[in-house]
């Protein structure tokens, strides 16, 4: 099943630097481990925030949640899920 995921990051402005690079840096090396899997398809920055869309594809509401609730800046973001299914009008083969 595919996600949209909507992640804004809201670290708190009193964290100091090195906890904060530490957090994103873990982050980074879960989503990449993540991307490799096939299990986050995309991953796109908006522009101008420190929000991004990414694609999940997961078995189901369960799995997504343990993915997301896994990620190690979980606490510290606000997230919006829609589930996402094939749109008749699309051309490309693999939107499953
Ligand atoms: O930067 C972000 O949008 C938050 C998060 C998502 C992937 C990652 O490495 O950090």
């Amino acid at each position: 099943m595919l996600f949209q995921v909507e992640m804004t990051v809201k670290l708190p402005t009193d964290m100091p630097t090195e906890q904060a690079d530490k957090i994103k840096a873990t982050e980074k090396s879960y989503s990449q481990d993540l991307q490799r899997q096939g299990k986050w398809r995309h991953l796109w920055r908006v522009a101008g925030s420190y929000s991004n869309v990414s694609i999940f594809d997961a078995e189901d509401n369960a799995e997504l949640q343990e993915l997301v609730s896994n990620l190690p800046l979980f606490p510290y973001m606000e997230i919006n899920v829609k589930p996402l299914c094939r749109h008749p009008s699309s051309v490309r083969e693999d939107d499953s």
